[in-house]
């Protein structure tokens, strides 16, 4: 694991950007593709901040959702279409790269759906490797739409799971799960703010295995940790 300490967002946001230029570097040219999941709330926001910075032909990127709000695209709550209010409008990407869900289905539709997309890029029968999952993690410790305590995080027989009582809203939402989440090539969090001080403590440092953030422990692939000095505070 590494654990990258950024002076600053704009620090967290460069170190982001190099390590993404980097790996999918490795993916094109190892497979003449690069499949990044992204996720929602904070991360999203760094994660623009740093394609935006990178001088680069992204035409081989496919880019999917570590877990999407199951509302219209029009809402504010809709991760796709926060990204396209803002990278596809500078046409940064082009739609087709995203696969992104089914906003009409409903949530255990939804991740069915989502599953059938993800075969058409993953090996059917073998789960899914992904060369990136960029991931946030909330003041709780969860991660994509995995709470802690709820009994989605021992889901191991789908790659994408539905969840409709989400306690932080929406309720409605669909997750990759965590199998699929440790089998990714690079996991990197992406963690801000003072108030993820005392959660990265216990997930870094104590290493809580309660929490979904501590469960995330690549098979074979790459942790990255971007943090925040602040978020350190209770490191020592
Ligand atoms: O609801 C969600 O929250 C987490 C964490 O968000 P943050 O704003 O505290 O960083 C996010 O990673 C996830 O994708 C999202 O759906």
């Amino acid at each position: 694991m590494s654990i990258i300490v950024a002076n600053g967002t704009a620090e967290v946001e460069s170190n982001l950007k190099n390590i993404l230029e980097d790996v999918s570097k490795v993916s094109i040219e190892e497979k003449n593709i690069f499949k990044i999941g992204i996720s929602g709330g904070s991360a999203l926001k760094y994660f623009t901040n740093a394609v935006l910075a990178m001088r680069k032909d992204f035409s081989k990127w496919k880019i999917f959702f570590c877990d999407e709000r199951v509302v219209p695209e029009d809402s504010e709550d809709s991760t796709y279409g926060t990204v396209k209010r803002g990278l596809l409008m500078k046409n940064i990407f082009k739609d087709e790269q995203f696969i992104k869900i089914k906003p009409d289905l409903n949530a255990s539709e939804a991740a069915k759906e989502y599953i059938q997309q993800m075969e058409q890029y993953f090996k059917k029968g073998a789960v899914p490797e992904f060369d990136v999952l960029l991931l946030g993690m909330g003041p709780d410790g969860h991660i994509c739409s995995l709470f802690p305590g709820h009994k989605l995080l021992d889901e191991t027989s789908v790659w994408v799971a539905p969840i409709e009582d989400s306690p932080k809203p929406p309720p409605c939402r669909i997750t990759l799960t965590l199998p699929v989440v440790n089998n990714a090539r690079n996991c990197i969090f992406v963690a801000t703010g003072e108030d993820k001080a005392d959660i990265a403590k216990k997930v870094l440092i104590d290493k809580d295995e309660q929490l979904p953030a501590a469960r995330v422990q690549p098979n074979s692939g790459n942790l990255y940790w971007i943090v925040e000095k602040a978020v350190t505070k209770y490191f020592d």
